[in-house]
Order: structure tokens, then sequence, then C-alpha cells
């Protein structure tokens, strides 16, 4: 279990080191246009899975929109200040 700032602090560092294998350079690197759609799709699911599915499902649906809109901050060059602001 981790907690938002701790998911973009790894997701940080993975770009920065740019282990093999991670999915998160995979994504960093297909671009901001690809990146875009995985959130759409994403909030597309939330939003099927809050009508349709089980509180535990929306959680789950809800914890892999957030970790695309990471993806999205890092490939935008955005820290959690830059969004923080605007909360
Ligand atoms: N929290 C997440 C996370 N949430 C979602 N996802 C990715 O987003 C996908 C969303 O699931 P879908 O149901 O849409 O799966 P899918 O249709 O097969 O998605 P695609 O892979 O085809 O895009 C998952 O399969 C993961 O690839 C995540 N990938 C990584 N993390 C975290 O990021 C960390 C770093 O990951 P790596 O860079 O892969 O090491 C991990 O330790 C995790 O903590």
């Amino acid at each position: 279990m981790k907690t938002f700032d701790q998911l973009f602090a790894q997701l940080t560092e993975t770009a920065r080191t740019r282990p093999e294998g991670s999915g998160t350079v995979a994504r960093l690197d297909a671009g901001v246009h690809s990146i875009g759609k995985k959130i759409v799709e994403e909030a597309a699911e939330v939003w099927m899975a809050a009508e349709h599915e089980s509180k535990e499902q929306a959680a789950e649906e809800i914890s892999q929109l957030i970790y695309h809109l990471q993806v999205m901050m890092i490939a935008l060059d955005l820290d959690l200040d830059d969004v923080n602001r605007y909360l």
C-alpha cells in the first residue's frame, strides 16, 4: 500500500532511472497522446464501476486513474506543488 505522494515519488524515480521492464517508462516513451487516451479509458472504467460494479472494483479503477494521471504529470514535467496549488 502507498499514498498518492509516495506513488508520485516512486514514478519520478522510475522516470529518472528508467529500469528495464518498467511499464511506466514504456508509457512515458509512448508520449502524451497515448497517456491521454489511457486517462480517458480509465476514467470511463471508473464511471462504469461506480454505476455497475462493487465499491471495491470502483476503488481499484480509481487507483488506476490516479496512476495514469501521475504518469501524465511526469510526462509534462509537473510536480506535486504545480497541481496542489489548485486544490
Ligand atoms: N499503480 C500502478 C498502476 N495502476 C495501473 N497501472 C497500469 O495500468 C494498467 C491498467 O489496467 P487495465 O485494466 O487498463 O489493463 P490493460 O487494458 O491491460 O492496460 P494496458 O497495459 O493495455 O494499457 C495496468 O495493467 C498497469 O499496466 C499501473 N502500473 C503501475 N502502478 C504502480 O507503479 C509502480 C511502477 O510500475 P512499473 O513502472 O511498471 O515498474 C508499480 O510498483 C505500481 O505501484
